[in-house]
């Protein structure tokens, strides 16, 4: 199963559902990036090492109303089966479990589609 956040009605995107995680800061390494993140909007603790890379996507980023933004963005997707900590929707509008190959059906922000595409592509590989 995949746990998938809704942004915040209020928020760029909102209301669409996202791989959990967010941008990486100076100085930070994505996987550094991604256990901060997910700390902070799920309240879970995770070992960087238990990071798996599945893929990433990239495209143009979505320009904001007021014409802020619209660089390019590259998304990193990692795969992570081990945490401690119940997930809690700290900052998203809500929280949810979807099989892999359920992901795509949510509405979402473009290159999440790609990054669904590769998480069941690597997953079919990768079974436990
Ligand atoms: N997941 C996703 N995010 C996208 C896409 N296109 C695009 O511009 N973005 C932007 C929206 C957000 O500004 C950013 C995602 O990073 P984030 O989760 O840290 O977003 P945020 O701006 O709400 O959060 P924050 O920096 O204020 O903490 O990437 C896309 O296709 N998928």
């Amino acid at each position: 199963m995949v746990l998938m956040a809704q942004r915040p009605h209020a928020a760029m995107h909102g209301g669409l559902w996202e791989f959990p995680g967010g941008k990486v800061e100076p100085g930070e390494t994505p996987e550094g990036a991604a256990v901060r993140e997910l700390a902070e909007e799920l309240g879970v603790a995770i070992d960087p090492g238990a990071l798996i890379p599945v893929g990433f996507a990239s495209g143009p980023g979505s320009t904001l109303p007021e014409g802020r933004g619209g660089r390019a963005i590259v998304i990193l997707l990692y795969a992570c089966r081990n945490w401690q900590g119940e997930p809690q929707a700290h900052e998203a509008e809500a929280l949810g479990w979807y099989e892999p190959d359920a992901v795509h059906t949510l509405a979402m922000p473009p290159l999440d589609y790609p990054l669904a595409k590769k998480l069941c592509t690597f997953l079919e590989a990768n079974a436990i």
